[in-house]
């Protein structure tokens, strides 16, 4: 096993690649746990000390037994943002809800040990994701664990309002008994314009249906067969706005639906209109909600959500006689609590203990069957990136690297986000400082002003295997080993699997054939017997293993490029005595 002192994002030829599945479905009374894998994100490998998780909200006791079987947990509830950045500093792994903000200041306290933030909820509009990925931190939510919870509240607030059941409660608690005031709407035959039609917004419409509503939904993103299929008609924001008698939000707070319910929205609903929110509060503007109260257009407004929470004390809105307030209890169920809570300790394990996330927001999923085939060209082009950047001489920036992925499947049919972000990280790590992984790989790149190019070439014959070679060239540099320079004038590698481990196959125009473990030498000599001898006694006398070796040549008699594998690194005095056997022309040692 292969010993990495952080949590780190590495597959290497020793490094155990285990896989998770994980349930997708909420209560566990109403569905049952899937079987199988669905998707897998990253690779952390956590070898050391226990991990320390921070839950930094109320967090169900099962999740809470679940993490504490794997790591330090420690609760601290109600932390001030000045607090949370100090203690970040101290704990791999930070769960919170939708009370806490999870800012690019509690990124930047952490100094690069907050591996994992998980959201034990949907909405991760709490989360600065864009510093998150900054930092190479995954970010993982709970996307189902509270979808029937939210939904329910949803119609209890439909229902609530169309019956005035709060007014009519604190009116008869105040002792009076006013049943002319509070006469309600029938729900059924009005229409609902559900807004956003996924999880939540599905099961909303799903349930209106039964209570003998019309349901229409605006989602520009939703399937309309998915709609369908629950006789729902998808329409435009226009249509909606203008047919709805009943309009319940229920899509995520993004810059693109931040007050999506403006006063120009509100200008074209139907007079009367009722309004249910149990999605974000910034998806409404509140000014612009409480005129549309206050001239009548909207009749009524039920509020789970609010732009800020908890809503200051003299917030005209939750002080309106129209208008049923909760405060942000979607997901509060005793049975949603327990399963997101099991959903996001699950997650937020497994993504430490170096197992793969499902839910990950802020990284590709790769699905587990094609991560399997993968990860052995997962190495590969780690350690190809890794032979590329040592190859350039000093002074040479890397700015354009290019690899090409040669296969016979068809274009369509390879998912290489995985492999450009380790080719990336096999570029970068050596050079400097930065810790990358599948979460920042191509953050890191831009910021180094690093173009990476993809190119496929396909190829005749079998697609059994995903990959037949992959081939990383640097461009516009020079190279300390001429040799790995091609006929293209750019430091050219090429690789392979060959049963199941990783190969180097090429190098410039040079075939070769070693296994990319431990070290090597690469060595251009003119070809003559002899050589082999003489550098595996320098060698041999340093007690230094050879692993691997083998030599490429253009023709018989000329030149030829030697590659040895070690499981040694070699002094640097046994480097100067291969250096000067007389027929090496030029000689190399690399890292891997
Ligand atoms: N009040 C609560 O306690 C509570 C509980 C759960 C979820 N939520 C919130 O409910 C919302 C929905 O959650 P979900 O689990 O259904 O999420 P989801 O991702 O399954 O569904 C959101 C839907 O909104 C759609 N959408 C995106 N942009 C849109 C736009 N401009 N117009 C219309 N639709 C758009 C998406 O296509 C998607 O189908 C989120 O904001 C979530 O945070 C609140
Ligand atoms: O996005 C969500 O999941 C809900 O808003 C629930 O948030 P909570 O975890 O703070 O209850």
């Amino acid at each position: 096993m292969s010993v990495i002192s952080s949590w780190n994002l590495t597959i290497s030829l020793n490094t155990t690649i285990s896989l998770s599945w994980r349930s997708s479905l909420p209560s566990r009374a109403i569905f049952p746990r899937p079987k199988k894998p669905k998707t897998l994100v990253v690779l952390a490998t956590a070898l050391g000390a226990k991990p320390t998780v921070l839950v930094a909200e109320k967090l169900g006791d099962a999740g809470i037994q679940l993490l504490k079987t794997f790591a330090n947990v420690d609760c601290s509830y109600n932390l001030s943002p000045e607090e949370l950045c100090t203690k970040i500093s101290l704990c791999d792994a930070l769960i919170v809800r939708s009370g806490t903000k999870v800012t690019r200041e509690v990124f930047e306290s952490s100094m690069g040990r907050l591996k994992v933030v998980g959201r034990a909820g949907v909405g991760i509009d709490n989360v600065d994701i864009s510093a998150a990925t900054e930092h190479g931190c995954l970010v993982v939510n709970a996307p189902t664990a509270n979808t029937i919870a939210a939904a329910e509240h949803g119609i209890a607030l439909l229902t609530a309002v169309s019956r005035n059941i709060a007014q009519a409660d604190a009116s008869v608690k105040a002792g009076k008994w006013e049943r002319n005031k509070y006469v309600g709407v029938s729900l059924v035959g009005k229409t609902l314009a559900v807004m956003g039609f996924g999880k939540v917004g599905s099961e909303v419409a799903r349930r209106a249906k039964g209570l003998g509503m019309q349901v229409i939904a605006h989602d520009p993103y939703a399937p309309a067969d998915r709609a369908r299929a629950i006789g729902v008609e998808l329409v435009s924001f226009e249509e909606a706005l203008t047919t709805a008698d009943f309009i319940s939000l229920h899509m995520p707070l993004t810059p693109a639906t931040s007050k999506m319910f403006n006063d120009e929205a509100f200008s074209r609903v139907k007079k009367g209109v009722r309004i249910i929110n149990v999605a974000r509060g910034g998806v409404i503007d509140e000014e612009a909600l409480l005129r549309a109260l206050d001239s009548g257009i909207v009749a009524q407004a039920a509020l789970d959500v609010f732009t800020e929470e908890p809503p200051p004390q003299e917030n005209k809105l939750v002080r309106h006689e129209n208008v049923t307030v909760t405060p942000h209890l979607g997901a509060s169920t005793t049975e949603a609590q327990e399963g997101v809570a099991l959903e996001i300790a699950e997650a937020v394990v497994g993504a430490l203990k170096g197992e793969l996330a499902a839910t990950a927001v802020n990284a590709p999923m790769v699905p587990a069957e094609v991560l399997l085939e993968l990860s052995p060209y997962v190495a590969l082009t780690e350690k190809l990136g890794r032979l590329a950047v040592q190859l350039v001489a000093g002074g040479s920036g890397v700015k354009f690297v290019k690899v090409t992925y040669a296969s016979a499947r068809g274009p369509d049919d390879l998912d290489t986000r995985l492999l450009r972000a380790m080719v990336t990280k096999g570029l970068i790590e050596p050079i400097s400082s930065v810790f990358v992984n599948l979460v920042n790989a191509d953050f890191i790149a831009k910021q180094r002003g690093l173009r990476l190019t993809e190119e496929r070439i396909v190829l005749d014959g079998s697609p059994e295997k995903p990959l037949e070679f992959i081939q990383v060239r640097i461009a516009n540099v020079e190279s300390k080993f001429a040799s790995a320079i091609s006929n293209s004038g750019e430091i050219t590698v090429e690789g392979r699997v060959k049963d199941g481990k990783p190969h180097l196959t090429k190098v410039g125009s040079f075939g070769v054939d070693v296994s990319l473990e431990g070290s090597i030498v690469l060595c251009r000599q003119s070809d003559q017997p002899g050589i082999i001898g003489k550098v595996g006694n320098i060698l041999s006398e340093e007690n230094v293993n050879v692993n691997f070796m083998s030599v490429g040549r253009i023709a018989p008699g000329k030149q030829a490029v030697m590659t040895i594998g070690l499981d040694e690194e070699p002094s640097r005095d046994a480097l100067k005595k291969i250096g000067e056997i007389t027929a090496v022309e030029e000689f190399v040692f690399l890292k891997l």
